[in-house]
């Protein structure tokens, strides 16, 4: 086993000298002469793209003979990476379950043949036995349980219980009786879904879905002729209240906001103050049921949408033993308790990894190669903290990782290369691509989601097997909202977390709402290219075959890594590209809200290792901005839990991704021919 070599720590200021870890790691890189460092790439590369021949000294070889790739110190002068905190904290959990059956509830037949035959659902979740019998009464409600526990249906088959039993029967030209609001046009689309298989037994109630992307003409149409639940992103709604004649609230009995943190937190105060006032114009009496996983004090405080004597639910407290006779953690006053800590499924596994920036972005590849071209039937979601970040990797990783053809490594499956199937979903993308990309992925058996938060809420995908943070969250609650999209309902499922040696702290945040995380070490998640000869070496002398050791392993992430640096600096267009992602991701960590700034502050950036992550061979001179400026940018994320002084404005939070796309001067990506559409951003003419 090598011996970890003492390494002259040169003061980086990615993270100050921590104490140093004994065990062997790849960090402590000796010295190679460029002799060593020559390397031939094996394995076929896009045909347009071809390893930039680095003409170093090779003495009598002629030099343009062999196309040679120069390492990168991709291992040298790297950050101590700290012994993480190990805080040992009691994980909050929910009973998923119950064993009691929908029938019990006393809803029309029709409506518990509709669960049990077409949504394939028999018995009720937690959520759903506490909430519907005290919808069903008429109670404004505050619902808070974990991710992928059933909120959907628990205020959905309530709505639909009471419209069918109205005494006049429903027309559509009524107009709305319900009105659901959600955060994106995806979970618009997902939430629509489900109510109209709800309605499958009574026609003559009409839903409809209203959201940014579609076209204004037609849902104008369709409000016209009456929508009876209407499903709507809060700014195309006001959209709508202000431009559409015939939209009328009169008849309202219902007010739903699902993710209601998050429609609070993203800047929809205007657009639900407007909401709200059109709604109240019209009619006073009516139901309130906000929804979410993390229901905290700063919504319930700032949901000044007349909540009458709202009964709080949260799943959760019933191991405080706070349950009524039926059994369930009701509290008739006030909102859900103001504990900050979130239930997470029992069957998520949580992980996290300390890794350089310098190898950031060969730790993420090797990651994707390990569960998605080495493991079967792996469906994995990466989010990045911005759309360019996310197209960036995506073309990167298109024109890099999809183009090795290299022979099927050792124990790869031959199908393997066709399960490294990459997608991105975004706010910049046009509405059709993203909704073709939302629904190719949910059918999807296997592959890798490449998103921003936009796919963070809400949304039901099957199958998620692994979540991959390569950026941090801005909070806990979206922390937990991401790596909710997968062990839904049951299943099992697990989550990566990636942080700078300078980052290891937010472990310790997140403990302090009792998330547990346990540790990976870069070099396990690296060990996984022993086995893929994509990026294996070709030596002068043909060695017999030996196992790969941290050396070899070292070399091979430095192909990797070349790879990455050669396609970027393989022209002019593909050069500022990366710099315009490196300045969207330094414009995403000025963000960060006040009280992580101790965790993620731009000054704790090394920007010429986080340009490494970049694929630039080193840091662009004229990212101008400084730090200060760079603050003064990025408009501050709003912290709900702190006690506003006034009226916290919202709407100075950044919308890009929650827009109805109506604004003038929205970043939506022009329509593009399909061809196009598919090739890199720096392509597209
Ligand atoms: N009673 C049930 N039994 C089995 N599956 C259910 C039941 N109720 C809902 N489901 C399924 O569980 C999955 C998650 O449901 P849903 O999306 O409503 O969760 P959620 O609590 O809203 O999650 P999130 O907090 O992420 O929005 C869906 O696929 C849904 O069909």
């Amino acid at each position: 086993q090598a011996k970890a070599t003492k390494r002259k720590h040169r003061a980086s200021s990615e993270a100050p000298p921590a104490k140093r870890r004994d065990e062997m790691s790849f960090l402590s890189a000796k010295k190679t002469s460029v002799k060593e460092t020559q390397r031939t790439f094996k394995g076929k590369l896009q045909k347009n793209f071809s390893p930039k021949k680095h003409l170093v000294n090779t003495g009598d070889r002629k030099q343009e003979e062999k196309p040679c790739i120069k390492t990168s110190s991709l291992f040298k002068n790297n950050p101590e990476i700290p012994e993480l905190p190990r805080p040992v904290v009691k994980q909050a959990r929910e009973q998923v379950f119950t064993p009691e059956a929908f029938q019990e509830l006393g809803l029309h037949p029709h409506l518990v043949s509709t669960i049990n035959t077409v949504l394939k659902v028999s018995s009720m979740t937690s959520v759903q036995k506490q909430s519907i019998p005290v919808l069903l009464e008429g109670r404004d409600a505050l619902v808070r349980s974990q991710t992928g526990s059933g909120k959907t249906l628990a205020y959905c088959i309530p709505v639909v219980q009471s419209l069918q039993a109205m005494k006049s029967k429903i027309q559509r030209s009524d107009g709305p009786y319900a009105l659901v609001l959600v955060p994106t046009r995806e979970l618009a689309l997902q939430s629509f879904d489900t109510i109209q298989k709800l309605l499958k037994p009574f026609t003559w109630i009409v839903p409809g879905v209203l959201m940014g992307g579609e076209k204004r003409k037609s849902e104008k149409a369709r409000l016209r002729k009456g929508i009876n639940i209407l499903i709507s992103t809060p700014g195309r709604l006001v959209d709508h209240i202000k431009s559409t004649k015939n939209i009328h609230f009169s008849r309202i009995q219902w007010l739903v906001l699902d993710e209601a943190d998050r429609i609070l937190d993203l800047g929809f105060e205007k657009d639900i103050t407007v909401i709200l006032n059109a709604v109240n114009n019209e009619c006073q009496k009516r139901q309130n049921v906000l929804l979410s996983a993390t229901l905290t004090e700063g919504v319930t405080r700032l949901a000044d949408i007349s909540l009458h004597n709202p009964v709080s639910i949260s799943v959760m407290d019933k191991s405080n033993d706070q349950s009524t006779p039926q059994g369930r953690a009701v509290q008739d006053a006030g909102p859900p308790q103001t504990i900050d800590s979130f239930a997470i499924p029992e069957s998520l596994e949580q992980h996290v990894t300390l890794v350089p920036s310098k190898l950031r972005l060969v730790c993420l590849a090797s990651f994707i190669l390990q569960k998605c071209k080495f493991e079967k039937d792996q469906k994995m979601i990466v989010f990045f903290s911005s759309c360019e970040l996310v197209e960036f990797h995506y073309s990167l990783f298109l024109q890099t990782l999809l183009s090795h053809t290299g022979a099927p490594a050792l124990g790869q499956a031959p199908s393997a290369s066709t399960r490294l199937k990459f997608l991105r979903l975004h706010g910049n993308m046009e509405q059709e691509e993203r909704t073709a990309v939302f629904q190719e992925f949910s059918h999807s058996k296997a592959g890798v989601l490449l998103c921003t938060d936009v796919a963070a809420r809400g949304l039901d995908l099957p199958q998620v097997t692994w979540i991959v943070q390569y950026n941090a969250p801005s909070s806990p609650a979206e922390y937990i909202h991401r790596i909710g999209r997968t062990a839904r309902i049951g299943c099992h499922g697990s989550s990566l977390l990636i942080l700078a040696p300078s980052e290891a702290e937010y472990v310790n945040s997140l403990a302090s709402h009792k998330i547990n995380i346990s540790e990976i070490k870069m070099e396990e998640i690296l060990s996984i290219l022993a086995r893929d000869d994509c990026f294996k070496v070709r030596r002068k002398e043909n060695r017999k075959s030996h196992a790969v050791g941290p050396q070899e392993i070292r070399e091979r992430a430095t192909v990797l890594q070349t790879v990455f640096e050669d396609y970027v600096h393989s022209n002019e267009r593909t050069v500022s590209w990366a710099k315009k992602a490196l300045q969207s991701f330094i414009g995403a960590y000025a963000a960060y809200p006040r009280e992580l700034k101790h965790i993620f502050h731009v000054r704790s950036l090394h920007l010429g290792h986080v340009a490494k992550s970049f694929g630039l061979r080193d840091a662009p001179k004229n990212l101008g901005v400084s730090a200060r400026k760079r603050r003064k940018a990025m408009p501050k994320r709003p912290d709900l839990r702190k006690k506003p002084r006034h009226k916290q404005r919202l709407a100075e939070v950044l919308r890009s991704e929650y827009s109805s796309g109506l604004e003038a001067g929205g970043a939506k990506v022009r329509r593009r021919s399909a061809q196009e559409a598919a090739a890199a951003p720096w392509e597209r003419s």
